[in-house]
């Protein structure tokens, strides 16, 4: 790469952080506590936990104080109209921006507190190929970070010596996601990943989002594709005016309201059939 302090990204959304907040819910719950109580309340405590959240842009009240907990290898899928709020929240969660009201707070059981973003719309400095861009982004974590396993991960194995200004859309979502996995996130919060893929790279998608589940990280996204939501997410969360109307397994998701399946559901779940213009 021919000078890495150019390579910034043109985007001002970082894709991990680390932590900037003690997690005080370990502190409270190990407080003269035995090794083995300690161990069990860190194995209980969530990866994320957003408490209360509220936020309004102007008169448009977009959250009215929602929590969301997600636990390590937990699989959320946070689903609802468009403009009902769901990027505002997971920036939220990703901390690149801070509600009204509201805590957001990462602690996951081994210290792993970081939080891999991918942006709806990510953006990268043109000029740079994939792999130079991985690096620039891996100067950042403490850890060796293999580039080019990064990318095989995500599908851009043959395109990694593309300059990036030359990837299709759907590729450069998925650089997206290797950007936001590297340094290995205990929570990665991905804004509407699957956007723009084809079919097949729809299915890889949520395949290395289940690998990732595996492996212990907590994933938090937002789909329109309510096929492989329905498949892979461990729960729908259902967003609408600005609170959760649904919170729960797919399956008992669909069937709270008599749908045959969450396609059906969401239908039935959401008051509005047009762009939410609170
Ligand atoms: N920076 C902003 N300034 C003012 N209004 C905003 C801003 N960001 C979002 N909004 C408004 O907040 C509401 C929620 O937007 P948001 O992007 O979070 O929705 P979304 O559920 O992610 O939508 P989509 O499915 O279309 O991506 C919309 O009414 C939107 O116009």
């Amino acid at each position: 790469m021919a000078d890495r302090e150019s390579a910034e990204p043109a985007t001002d959304e970082p894709t991990t952080m680390s932590n900037p907040e003690p997690t005080t819910t370990a502190e409270t719950d190990s407080d003269e506590s035995t090794g083995e109580s300690a161990a069990a309340a860190a194995a209980d405590r969530p990866a994320i936990a957003a408490t209360d959240l509220s936020h309004a842009f102007g008169d448009v009240r977009v959250l009215d104080g929602v929590s969301l907990s997600v636990a390590p290898g937990e699989i959320v899928a946070l689903v609802g109209p468009n403009g009902s709020g769901k990027s505002t929240l997971l920036r939220f969660l990703a901390r690149v921006r801070a509600p009204d009201e509201g805590t957001v707070t990462i602690g996951a059981s081994d210290g792993r507190a970081r939080v891999g973003y991918l942006p709806q719309q990510p953006g990268f400095r043109a000029g740079f190929s994939a792999t130079d861009t991985l690096e620039f982004y891996a100067q950042f974590v403490d850890d060796h970070v293999d580039v080019a396993d990064v990318l095989e991960r995500v599908g851009l194995a043959d395109a990694a010596d593309r300059r990036v200004d030359a990837l299709s859309g759907g590729m450069t979502r998925l650089l997206g996601l290797g950007r936001a996995l590297v340094g290995d996130p205990a929570v990665v919060v991905l804004d509407e990943p699957a956007s723009g893929l084809d079919p097949g790279m729809v299915e890889r998608l949520f395949d290395i989002v289940s690998d990732l589940a595996d492996a212990g990280v907590a994933v938090v996204l937002s789909s329109h594709n309510l096929g492989p939501v329905e498949r892979t997410a461990d729960r729908v969360v259902v967003l609408d005016g600005g609170r959760f109307v649904a919170d729960g397994d797919p399956r008992a998701v669909v069937e709270s309201v008599g749908a045959a399946d969450l396609q059906t559901a969401f239908g039935d779940l959401v008051a509005t059939e047009e762009v939410t213009g609170r």
